[in-house]
């Protein structure tokens, strides 16, 4: 056993062909999965230690097909944020409802009704619903995944134009190629894999595919209570899965099960109408950015250490046996600040330390200043109107509401201290963490699909960043939620060069037929 383990990962550490692999992992699955007897009998039309090395087989043939859908959908620059593309999201949206109908899927668009930006109603793009299969034998798995993506411009230092999908060394570099367009063809992909070999899917599936993720996810949690759950979408719902995240590292696969909660605050100063000429104005009005950079400047200290009063009172104490599992998760803090070209790393760069405040304690970021003249060239101007924008990435026991009220008052504390006589005013956006079990059997069986195409086990991992509608799915469907990473940690989503690796990529199209036909065998 230990030798085709061996052989499988030399494989891939003198970068043999996809064949190669492929045909060492048949080796590997006939061996392993010769006596599996399934708790639902798949219909299909070959032996079922079968269907899986044909499905690689054939998603090894297919891989120039996988490659040019995401170029088709890393070309609609479906950015959330910015209302201008608002189109394009909708766009972006029936280019996938489109691509579900073609596999089969029954869908609909569901119209999730109006944010309001700057006073104005500007109307969000539905959200697509899609079905697959609705043999009662069968499990169903709900899957998530998010079309929008973070803004991109080549002039903030992309080598390649963002939204037009360029290979280099092996990887595909393109907004949304890894958060989360990429992970959502693999669905498709996986399916159509199914397809191709002529072999039913072993599960029925739900999708929950939004274009609104990276802006909060505005009016999906309505959606989900006040109307799928009352009209009994999830009643049949026996596991979900979402693929919105990475490995920790580059060449470990992980499961992860945890996600911090996010709370994003708009923190507003007004000294004037317009724009002043700081020439003219300077010396003679409280300027609302100098406000703002004040109380900005109290937010954080130089560690990281949240200077919110009373911000680290709910969050949970930690305890001996939660501190081992730090220990053994597998991630190198010096490639990861390698990576990223860091002069140093918070906490010393000691591994554990750096997880724990990763995962489990909250942190404080400031993103930005809208209204701040931040294009090249000495501008003298005093800026009317600016709006800091920070967050602070939640964990559990903390719950939104009381932590807006901490940051509120905090806030309003240093205003008064400051007193300033400019118009200040703070708005917040929020979503509580979630965490699920990972004995579960659901996340055994993602595990054994995971090793089957990586030959090793899955780190069991939880993860720093927010996808908002997961703990709402976990409550609307009172199912098992599992989050089955595609791309790799250095993937660099929401940054600058964002990519996802052709193997990940390719893999993770392996992997997510796998994961489909052993949660197939789990009970219903
Ligand atoms: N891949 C998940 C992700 O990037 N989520 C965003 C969610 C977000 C953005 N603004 C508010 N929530 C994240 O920043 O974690
Ligand atoms: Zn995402
Ligand atoms: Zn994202």
């Amino acid at each position: 056993m230990s030798v085709i383990l061996k052989a499988i990962r030399l494989c891939y550490d003198f970068r043999l062909p996809a064949s190669t692999r492929t045909s060492l992992a048949i080796n590997y699955y006939n061996i392993f999965h010769k006596n599996i007897s399934t708790a639902v009998d798949l219909p299909q039309t070959m032996a079922s230690e079968k269907i899986l090395p044909n499905i690689f087989q054939f998603v090894d043939k297919n891989i120039n097909s996988y490659k040019s859908l995401l170029k088709e959908a890393v070309a609609i620059p479906s950015v959330s944020c910015d209302v201008k593309y608002r189109d394009d999201c909708v766009r972006m949206v029936k280019w996938m409802q489109d691509k579900l109908k073609e596999v089969g899927a029954t869908t609909e668009l569901r119209d999730v009704g109006f944010q309001t930006i700057d006073g104005k109603e500007v109307k969000l793009p539905p959200v697509l619903i899609g079905t697959l299969g609705n043999d009662k034998k069968k499990n169903t798995i709900c899957v998530y995944g998010h079309l929008d993506v973070q803004p991109a411009l080549k002039s903030d230092g992309w080598l390649t134009e963002p939204f037009e999908l360029v290979e280099r060394d092996n990887k595909l570099y393109g907004r949304g190629s890894t958060d989360d367009k990429g992970p959502v063809l693999g669905w498709l992909h996986a399916i159509n894999a199914y397809k191709g070999v002529g072999v039913e899917l072993p599960v029925n599936l739900k999708f929950v595919f939004e274009c609104m993720e990276e802006s909060g996810s505005e009016g999906l949690d309505a959606l989900l209570i006040e109307q799928l759950k009352p009209a009994g979408f999830f009643n049949d719902v026996d596991y979900v899965c979402i693929s919105d995240n990475y490995w920790l590292g580059t060449t470990k696969p992980c499961i992860t099960y945890g996600l911090r909660g996010i709370s994003y605050y708009f923190l507003e100063v007004e000294c004037a109408k317009m724009d002043l000429h700081s020439g003219v104005y300077g010396g003679t009005v409280h300027e609302a950015m100098s406000d703002l950079i004040y109380l900005m400047g109290q937010l954080v200290d130089k560690d990281g250490k949240i200077l919110i009063t009373d911000i680290y009172k709910s969050v949970a104490p930690l305890t001996e046996s939660e501190k081992s599992l730090y220990t053994n998760i597998d991630f190198d803090p010096e490639a990861y600040r390698k990576s990223i070209e860091a002069p140093k790393l918070a906490h010393n760069g000691v591994k554990e330390q750096l997880l724990m405040h990763r995962w489990r304690y909250p942190s404080l970021s400031l993103h930005g200043i809208e209204g701040a003249a931040f294009q090249p060239g000495a501008k003298t101007v005093i800026p009317g109107k600016v709006i800091g924008k920070f967050s602070i990435r939640l964990v559990p026991n903390q719950e939104p509401e009381e932590v807006e009220k901490l940051v509120f008052e905090y806030i309003n504390k240093k205003w008064a201290e400051r007193g300033s006589p400019n118009k200040m005013r703070i708005t917040a956006q929020s979503g509580r963490a979630w965490t699920e079990n990972p004995d579960h059997p659901h996340y055994q069986a993602a595990a054994r699909a995971t090793k089957l195409i990586y030959q090793t086990d899955p780190d069991m991992s939880r993860e720093g960043g927010s996808i908002p509608v997961t703990i709402t799915l976990q409550e609307a469907s009172g199912r098992n939620v599992l989050l089955l990473p595609m791309g790799a940690g250095d993937d660099m989503a929401h940054s600058q060069n964002e990519k996802i690796n052709v193997r990940n990529y390719i893999e993770g199209i392996k992997l997510f037929a796998a994961y489909l036909y052993e949660v197939s065998k789990l009970p219903k």
